[in-house]
Order: C-alpha cells, then structure tokens, then sequence
C-alpha cells in the first residue's frame, strides 16, 4: 500500500539531494572538522558552507548560526542564555499554544523562581499584540513567542512582537521550527535576537537544529566543552547532519514559492473538498495568517484517534489535536487555548502537507475521509447535530 504522508509538521522526508549531500560524510569523508590536517580540513570547510547557506535562508550572516542537535536544545539553549544574561530579572513572556520545548521549560523555570506570563489567544488562535506590550515589564528577561503554531499553522507577528520587545531592551527568541522554509524570513530586518529551527521539519535528518543568535546579543553556551561553533555549543559536531541542513535550507529557499502556490493550492483544495462534504466540520485557526502546509479540521461527535485509525487503513498519514495518547482525555493544549468547544477539540485533525505532495493523494483523502467520519458517527451515541457531547467526555 502506498503511503499518503500528510504529515509533515510531526517530520518530513528526508530530500534525495540532501542524502546525497550527506553520504559521503558517513563513509569516505570522516574526518574531525577541528584536526589540523586536510582530510578533517576538508570537513571544516564544508560545515562552514553549511553555516553560509543556512545564513541565507534566514538573512542573516554565517556567525550568527550555530547548529545544535534539535529544535527542543535550540529553544531551551535560547531562553536559558537569555535569562542567564540577565541574572536579575526574573519574568518570562510566552504564550499559552508554544510546543512543549517552550512550554514544558517555562513551567520547569516557574519551579525554580522564574515568573512566567503564558499570554491568551483568541477564538481564532491569534495574539493580541496590546495585550502582549502590558505582559513586559521591568522585570521581563525574555520573550519566547513561536513564528508559527505547529498544530493550526497559525502565523504570530513575531516582527512586531520583537520590535517591542526591542525598545524595551528585552530579548526575543522565536520557535520558527514550523515556519522556516514556508514563509520568507529576513532577520537582517527584525528586532529577533534569537530563533530556533530543526532540520527534520525540513527535509533535512532528524538530530540536527539551529540556533540563530543576532550579533550582539549577548550569549552564554547551553552545552559545555569543546571549541565547537565559535565555543558557543560544545560538542564534536554531527557533520553529515550538518551538512545536510545546509542543503535542505538551500533547496527551502528554492522551494518557497512553490509551497506558497502549489502545496497552498493542495491544502485550500483537501479544505474546501472535505467542508463541502462532511457536515458539523471546520478549521481551527486563523485561515488568513497561516502557514501554506498546514489544515487543522474538526470534525464534529468523533474521536480523532478513531478517523486517525481508519485513514491508517488506506495508508493515510496525519495527527490528532486530541491528547489520549498522552493518557489524557483532554485535547490539545493549542485547541484548549483557543476555546474550541470540547465535541469539536476531540475529534480534530492536522494535515500538513510538503512539496512531494500530489493531487492524487489529495483526490483519495478527499474520497475516503467522508466515509469514514460516517462510519464513526454512526457508532457514536451521541451523533445527534445540535447537542453537542462528546463520545467519551
Ligand atoms: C514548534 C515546534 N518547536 C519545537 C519542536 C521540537 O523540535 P525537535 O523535534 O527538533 O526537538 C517542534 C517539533 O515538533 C515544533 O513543532
Ligand atoms: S480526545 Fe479522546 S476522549 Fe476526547
């Protein structure tokens, strides 16, 4: 059975050219990037490449790059030298829908005498900018706002969010783990001092992130040791990972616009067709300010693990916005934010979408899913439109 991988804000495909890139790295080419002589030499040089093509993604300069083995290190590298450059304030700005690599360090920080604002979102899972001015205060170390929520694709202004924070004197770090490579990014013109990114979400291998630090902001390393990038992440480095990420942001830059048209056109396509035809359905979030990738749909009296399961059965790949895989019989966090009403929170789905793609893929989810969601509600008790229970609540 063939795979229709709709999946790709959990990891994306690793590009044939990227592998290719990377191969040689494994088997012919191992040398120690830091040895002095040609054969690690050779490494180096490639790695500093790596940092110059990954700089031109995000419009930033080449010592500005340091690469580290995810997008999680990335974000808890970020906060942790922000706070650690400002050992006398204690406050930490953040938002209620950030990924557990945020939200989950926020609240271990809350523990150690931090004071942490998780700001609120709208219906739509939007920020309110004035909202977030009068959260900073003179206590405020740092903000940590995401470019764009992984489970909606939901785009916060994180420009104009870091431009407050700029003329405040507050550090900004954005999560742009789902947003890089699907939105243009400049930073050379924004107020970011610092942004995480992970290679797996990028057509690039799992184990290798970036952290972009602005030239003077001040930075302490999260890992310990050796000289590795500039001292700022010590560590032998994961060259063909690296290497490949170098690639990857080289054929991201490429393939912007193409996910901005094409995988765009896929994803209104797989929206309207699957609206039009399943009743008691809508998205979640924002429609306008919102990745290309991404559709968050609630279908409403089913189980999300239920339609997961079943579309699992034609080979169909994408998530739930529900949590009892986490043992929870709450949803997601993100939908909870949101206010999304528990009938609709339970039975949601996240597709995402990459370039490889087609519209065959789409033509089949757009066949089966209807089926199946009446299938589902036809053995839940509580399909009755109107009344609104969960299967399970
Ligand atoms: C928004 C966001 N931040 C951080 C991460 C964590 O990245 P990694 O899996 O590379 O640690 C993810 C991955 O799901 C994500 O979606
Ligand atoms: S999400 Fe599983 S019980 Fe509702």
């Amino acid at each position: 059975m063939k795979t229709i991988y709709l999946d790709n804000n959990a990891t994306t495909r690793v590009a044939p050219e990227v592998l290719e890139e990377m191969l040689p790295y494994f088997s012919q080419l191992y040398g120690n990037p830091s040895s002095m002589h040609s054969f690690g030499g050779q490494v180096g040089r490639k790695l500093r490449e790596a940092h110059e093509k990954m700089a031109a993604l995000l419009g930033a300069s080449p010592d500005e790059i340091i690469f580290t083995s995810c997008g999680t290190e990335s974000d808890n590298a970020a906060v942790r030298a922000a706070l650690h450059s400002n050992p006398d304030k204690r406050h930490i700005v953040t938002s209620r829908v950030e990924h557990p690599a945020i939200r989950a360090l926020c609240a271990h920080l809350a523990t150690r005498g931090y004071r942490v604002t998780e700001l609120p979102v709208d219906a739509e899972g939007r920020l309110d900018l004035e909202q977030y001015r009068k959260a900073l205060t003179a206590d405020t170390a740092v903000v940590s706002l995401m470019w764009a929520n992984n489970e909606t694709g939901v785009v916060f202004p994180v420009e104009q969010a870091a431009e407050i924070a700029g003329e405040k004197g507050i550090i900004f770090h954005t999560d742009a783990v789902q947003a890089v490579g699907k939105i243009p990014i400049d930073l050379g013109k924004t107020a970011i001092n610092m942004l995480s990114l992970s290679g797996h979400k990028l057509h690039a291998p799992k184990g290798v992130g970036v952290l972009y630090v602005r030239r003077g902001t001040k930075f302490s390393p999260f890992m310990i040791g050796g000289h590795q990038e500039k001292g700022r992440r010590g560590g032998t480095e994961n060259t063909p990972g690296i290497i490949g990420l170098g690639k990857a942001a080289e054929l991201a830059a490429r393939y912007m616009e193409t996910e901005n048209t094409v995988v765009k056109n896929l994803r209104d396509r797989l929206e309207n067709a699957l609206l039009a035809r399943i009743p008691n359905s809508r998205v979640n979030g924002d429609r306008v300010n919102r990745l290309p990738n991404t559709t968050n749909i609630s279908f409403e009296f089913v189980e999300g693990e239920g339609i997961l399961l079943m579309m699992d059965e034609f080979g169909i790949c994408a998530s739930s916005g529900s949590a009892c895989t986490s043992g929870s019989l709450q949803p997601s966090h993100v939908l909870r934010a949101m206010g999304v009403p528990f009938t609709m929170a339970h039975g949601s789905i996240r597709f995402s979408l990459s370039v490889y793609n087609t519209d065959e893929e789409i033509d089949l989810v757009v066949e089966k899913l209807p089926a199946i969601i009446e299938t589902l509600r036809a053995m839940s008790p509580y399909w009755k439109p109107g009344e609104g229970v969960c299967a399970r609540s």
